[in-house]
Order: C-alpha cells, then structure tokens, then sequence
C-alpha cells in the first residue's frame, strides 16, 4: 500500500449531509450526518442501542445506501466506486467475526484477495503474513475451521481477513464485543500495536465507553438518527462533556476513566523498595540490611533484576535461601502501563505493586496513595477548567 508520508496508509473519509431513510420508515435512521475522519485514524462511534451506529458504518462501504447526502473516500465519491474498488479500499470487520464457517482459516483470509483475482502464490503468502501480524500460527491454524477455534482466534482472523488485501480504511462493527473481558482487552492492546504501524483509518463501533476511550483518536457520541453530541478526543471528552447526554454516556467515573489515559512513567512512583538479589545474598544477610534500614518488606530478585518474592522480615528467620523466601510477587505493571492497570495491580496485590521497565527488571513500586493523588489533580484541574468556562 502507498503511504502518504509519515507512515499513515489510510485515507480520509468524508461524509456530507448523509441521510438514510429505511423503506416504511416514518423518521430517516441517520439524518443530516456530518464528518470528517481523519486520515491514520482511530474514530470510534458510541451511542445507545437504535440511534444509528451501524447504519452510519455501514454507509461507508455501501452495505446500505444512502438515501442522500454524499460519502468520499481519499477523495472519491464513494457512491461512484464499484464493488472491488470498494473492496480493495474498506475492510470489514464484525461481531462474532463473521467468518464462512465450512471454509478453513486461509480461506476465509483469502475471501478478497481471490475475488480480486490475485495469482495462488500472492494469496498464500499473504494469508501466513496476515496471520503471523494477527498472532496466529499459520502452521498450527492455516487449515483450522472457524469452529475449532476459541472466540479470540476467530475475531484474529476476522481482523486478518479483513486487512487481507491491504485496504486504507477498515470498519470495525463492535469486532470484540462477543469474547470474554480478558480476551477483549488483548485484542484491543494488539489492534493498538497492529494500528501503531499500519496506520489505517479506523471507524469503530461499539457500545463500551471505556472500549472507546482505550482505543479512539477521536470519539463521535451520538444520539437518535446519529445526532453527533460530541466529536473529540477522549481526553476532551471526559474532560468536558458537551451536555447532560454525553455526561450520561462518561458516567460518573468520568474522573477514574481518565486513570486509562496516564501511564505509570507519567506520575511519580516510588522507588525506594529495599531489593536483593537472590543468589547474591543470605535470609541472615538481608535481616541485617534490613534491621539498618528500618524496612519491614523486601523485594527479592533475580539475576536479571526481575522482580520475584515479597519478603517480610519475619519471614527469614526460617527460611533456607532467598529464593524460596517470602511469596511470589503478584500482578506486576511496567513504566507503559495505564494507571488503571496499575490500580487494578494494587487492589489484587492489597498494597505496593512492582513496576518494571522495558526488560522486566525493577524500577520502583506504585501504591494506592499516588494513584488517589493523581485522581484529585485531575478533578482539581477540571474544577478550575469548569469554573473559567
Ligand atoms: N433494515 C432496516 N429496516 C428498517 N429499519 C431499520 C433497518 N435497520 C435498522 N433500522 C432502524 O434504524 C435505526 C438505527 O439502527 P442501527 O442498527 O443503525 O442502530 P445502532 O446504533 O447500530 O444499534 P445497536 O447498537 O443496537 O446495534 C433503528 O431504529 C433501527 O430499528
């Protein structure tokens, strides 16, 4: 795919008083819609249940027509564009990823590429690279059906079938919203690496607020027939919501929402664990560091400083190495991630979670002080930004 200039392959798509008015239908289901989607783009549309999302998406690639208005695509008319153009332009992604079940996993990542007509070994070697990028081993998954799959692995290949042929833009119709929370929360960190480099413009429905704000450049709120509410960044969205209806949508977590946007090597986290390297000491050793410290707890690690047991002081007077000592270091956050990961890594370790760095090793420890701090500068600086407004 060509880039035009700093790495972005996506284009920008336009849509221009665009309205759908489904036949027997009094009132349209999108009217009057205005955007623009920036080009290299995340731009995610949140909403209640009926007020459009899905019939504003899918007016992009002509899945529905509009009934007027106009719709550009880089540029071009997309109402112009015939059925491959469309398909070498828009990829599409859906719940349940919406995979050919008697077809195997390359097949269905090959579905556009052979409707372009593309020669056998293009699309073979396309279907291992889409797979490797989504993180999935051709040679364990290649001839899989979508049933043997888990949940995870389908919405992977539904995200590799529809990158398959390399399209600027991709829509993504709630693509996470049937897996568990944990497998979502995967799949959109690697969205997120996988769009680090691809830069495509992304519109992305879904129904989860905090999906959004993970995810979105930019978040299109929308009320009945589309009505665009606000059309920001999350940051600008959390921070100041346009009216009662989108306050509604944030919630009253507005401020713990924001915790998703900061990043540990943001705040200032502690680092004056007292720490030891396993096999560089003795439990009668780091007792006396220890009892010179005044420290209660310390922090075991290995050859390579990564962060491995919890000791309490009483526990060294019975234990034969420091390797064994103490208990295993729990739920561990690095430099990169969010503080709401990191007060989760707090909750479930009941006190100081771990932070590494880029190589696992320790750097410091993060506790529920820092992160209430952090909460009450925000809602200080939103107060003052309120009150000037
Ligand atoms: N094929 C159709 N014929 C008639 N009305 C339709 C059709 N498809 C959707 N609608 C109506 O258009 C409105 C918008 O529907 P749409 O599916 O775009 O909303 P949505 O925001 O994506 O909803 P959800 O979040 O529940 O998926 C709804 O009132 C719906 O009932």
């Amino acid at each position: 795919m060509a880039e035009n200039g700093n790495g972005v392959s996506g284009v920008e798509i336009q849509l221009e008083n665009v309205t759908k008015r489904y036949p027997g239908s009094r009132e349209p289901a999108v009217k009057d819609f205005n955007m623009t989607i920036p080009a290299g783009k995340i731009v995610i549309l949140v909403g209640p249940s009926g007020c459009g999302k899905t019939t504003t998406m899918r007016m992009i690639n002509r899945l529905i027509e509009p009934t007027s208005g106009r719709i550009t695509i880089g540029g071009e008319d997309a109402l112009k564009l015939n059925g491959d153009a469309l398909r070498r332009k828009i990829g599409y992604a859906i719940q349940q990823a919406g995979l050919f079940p008697h077809f195997t996993v390359a097949q269905n990542i090959s579905v556009v590429p052979g409707l372009l007509g593309w020669d056998k070994k293009k699309i073979n070697d396309r279907v291992d690279e889409m797979m490797d990028l989504v993180g999935l081993d051709p040679a364990e998954y290649r001839d899989r059906f979508p049933r043997q799959l888990s949940g995870g692995q389908q919405q992977r290949v539904g995200v590799a079938r529809a990158l398959a042929a390399d399209p600027p833009v991709l829509l993504m119709d709630e693509p996470f919203g049937a897996v568990d929370p944990i497998t979502r929360g995967n799949l959109q960190d690697e969205l997120l690496r996988l769009q680090s480099d691809l830069r495509k413009t992304i519109v992305f429905v879904t129904h989860d607020f905090d999906e959004a704000v993970k995810l979105g450049d930019k978040i299109a709120v929308l009320g009945n027939q589309s009505t665009i509410q606000q059309y920001d960044t999350p940051e600008a969205i959390l921070a100041n919501p346009a009216n009662d209806m989108v306050a509604g949508f944030v919630g009253a977590g507005a401020s713990l929402k924001q915790l998703t946007l900061l990043r540990v090597r943001d705040v200032e986290y502690a680092d004056d664990a007292l720490t030891v390297v396993a096999s560089e000491s003795s439990p009668s050793e780091l007792r006396k560091r220890m009892n010179e410290a005044g420290k209660t707890y310390a922090l075991v690690l290995d050859a390579r400083r990564r962060p491995r047991r919890w000791v309490h002081i009483r526990d060294l007077s019975t234990a034969g190495s420091l390797a064994v000592a103490g208990r295993p270091v729990g739920d561990i956050v690095s430099t990169q991630s969010t503080l709401q990961d990191a007060l989760e890594a707090i909750l479930s370790e009941g006190g100081n979670a771990v932070v590494t760095g880029s190589r696992g090793e320790y750097v410091g420890t993060i506790d529920i002080t820092t992160v209430t701090d952090v909460l009450q500068q925000l809602r200080e600086e939103h107060d003052a930004g309120s009150a000037a407004s």
